[in-house]
């Protein structure tokens, strides 16, 4: 407080009108004034050489949200709201609003080209992290751009940006498909699957239900949750309490999350659980995409089997198949009972099965790649790995046939084709990389 007083007695000394008064050069108020014109330039000077050190060097510049404030980060400002605008537009008054998250991940991509061709408004959200190579996910967003979809670079962990594009869009869905994916990585990594899949989560619920009107929600369960169930087909009512990772238990807990954010709040909510998505533009940390690089490479590769010699084998499942799941539980989601943040009564719950019920055993895959790749792989079989992966997977799809009218049409070997003639296009450095 006295500090403040003697600043604010200094500012008192300085004449209000200094054009008029003429000063003795002697005074100690022109050896003050002498002292400011130092202070001044100095100031400057500091501020120009601050100023040029951020300029070029960005990663020390001040911290995100302060960046922010100053609407100079990757988000904000008026340009960017009509960006943002412009692509939650949708064509016709019966479509959707849909917030993507993940939107230049695999299954992002393609959902939301999907919906954004049917006439939705489609919005994405990612935050191009380097799980994997990021330039796919790059080249994935020009193809969303070409379509029309505008992708908010930003962590689902950003409530502050959560919050903003409710703020400017009133959307009356989420298609939540941001994760951390991979099931032998979370050994690795442990703490980006409990920071994507479960705080990530629960961010992302906390902004749905205090906004008003609340979204319906649709998310991407895995079929990794049925862990060492070995009841087959895996049904939607079998016991889920057995993941062998720690990704199938982070996956587990949203299924719980989801729970509670529907029973306390009033979130519509359905949980969609893959079987091993492939297809064109997807995710190189699979086995199906890697196994294609190395076979091409000549080096080579490792098929897993069970420790008693047994078989392992995936239900794998066709991209556009499961976009088909994806639309299909949007359109029949019915809408949240909450508003404000407050339940105003019970809301829909529902989990489904996604695969493609005929599990396919992976040197069978494998054996299909070769015939496509036309290049005999150099394939080194050992036992499978406690690394998080199950014997085999296998869904029972009769719920999501009965509510969702999902039927899988595509079988692995059609399905390869696709992808394999995607993989050569696009890795083959041609004109048509980025063809869908
Ligand atoms: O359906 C799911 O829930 C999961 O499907 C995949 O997980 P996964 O089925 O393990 O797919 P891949 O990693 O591509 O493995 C496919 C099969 O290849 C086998 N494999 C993998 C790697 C390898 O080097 N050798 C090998 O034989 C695995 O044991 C597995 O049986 C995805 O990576 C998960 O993100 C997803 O949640």
């Amino acid at each position: 407080m006295s500090q403040l007083k003697t600043t604010i007695s200094r500012l008192d000394d300085l004449p209000s009108t200094p054009g008029k008064f003429k000063p003795d050069k002697h005074t100690p108020y022109v050896q003050r004034l002498r002292l400011h014109s130092k202070i001044t330039f100095w100031s400057f000077f500091v501020a120009f050489i601050l100023l040029f050190f951020f300029l070029t060097h960005p990663s020390a510049a001040p911290p995100s949200s302060s960046r922010r404030a100053l609407g100079s980060d990757t988000w904000g400002g008026r340009e960017w709201e009509r960006r943002v605008s412009r692509s939650a537009r949708k064509r016709s008054d019966s479509g959707l609003t849909v917030l993507v998250t993940g939107a230049a991940g695999f299954v992002g991509t393609h959902v939301s080209v999907a919906l954004k061709r049917r006439g939705d408004g489609v919005l994405g959200i990612d935050s191009f992290n380097h799980y994997y190579d990021p330039s796919l996910k790059r080249a994935r967003e020009k193809l969303l751009e070409r379509a029309g979809v505008f992708v908010v670079e930003g962590d689902i962990n950003d409530a502050s940006l959560l919050q903003k594009l409710f703020d400017v869009v009133a959307f009356t869905h989420v298609m939540h498909l941001a994760a951390q994916a991979g099931v032998r990585y979370a050994m690795q990594n442990p703490g980006s699957y409990v920071n994507s899949n479960i705080a990530g989560l629960v961010n992302l619920l906390e902004v749905c239900k205090s906004a008003n009107p609340q979204p319906s929600i649709v998310w991407a369960s895995s079929s990794s949750v049925y862990g060492l169930n070995s009841k087959v087909p895996f049904s939607e009512k079998d016991r889920t309490d057995q993941p062998a990772s720690l990704y199938a238990a982070t996956k587990k807990a949203g299924e719980e999350i989801a729970h509670t954010y529907n029973h306390i709040y009033g979130l519509s909510i359905t949980g969609l659980r893959f079987f091993t998505v492939y297809g064109p533009w997807g995710r190189p940390d699979m086995a199906y995409f890697f196994f294609t690089k190395d076979i091409l490479k000549g080096k080579p590769i490792t098929i897993f089997e069970a420790s008693d010699h047994g078989t392992v084998a995936r239900d794998f499942t066709y991209i556009d198949d499961i976009v088909k799941g994806c639309l299909a539980a949007l359109d029949t989601a019915k809408k949240s009972t909450g508003s404000g943040g407050k339940k105003k009564g019970p809301a829909q719950l529902r989990v489904f099965n996604l695969g493609n019920t005929a599990p396919i055993p992976v040197t069978e895959l494998v054996s299909i790649l070769e015939k496509l790749l036309k290049v005999k792989a150099k394939r080194q079989v050992l036992p499978m790995p406690r690394n998080g992966d199950v014997k085999f997977t296998h869904a029972n799809i009769s719920l999501a046939h009965r509510e969702l009218g999902y039927r899988p049409t595509i079988d692995l070997e059609t399905g390869l084709k696709k992808f394999v003639r995607w993989y050569l296009n696009y890795y083959s450095g041609g004109k048509k990389k980025s063809a869908w």
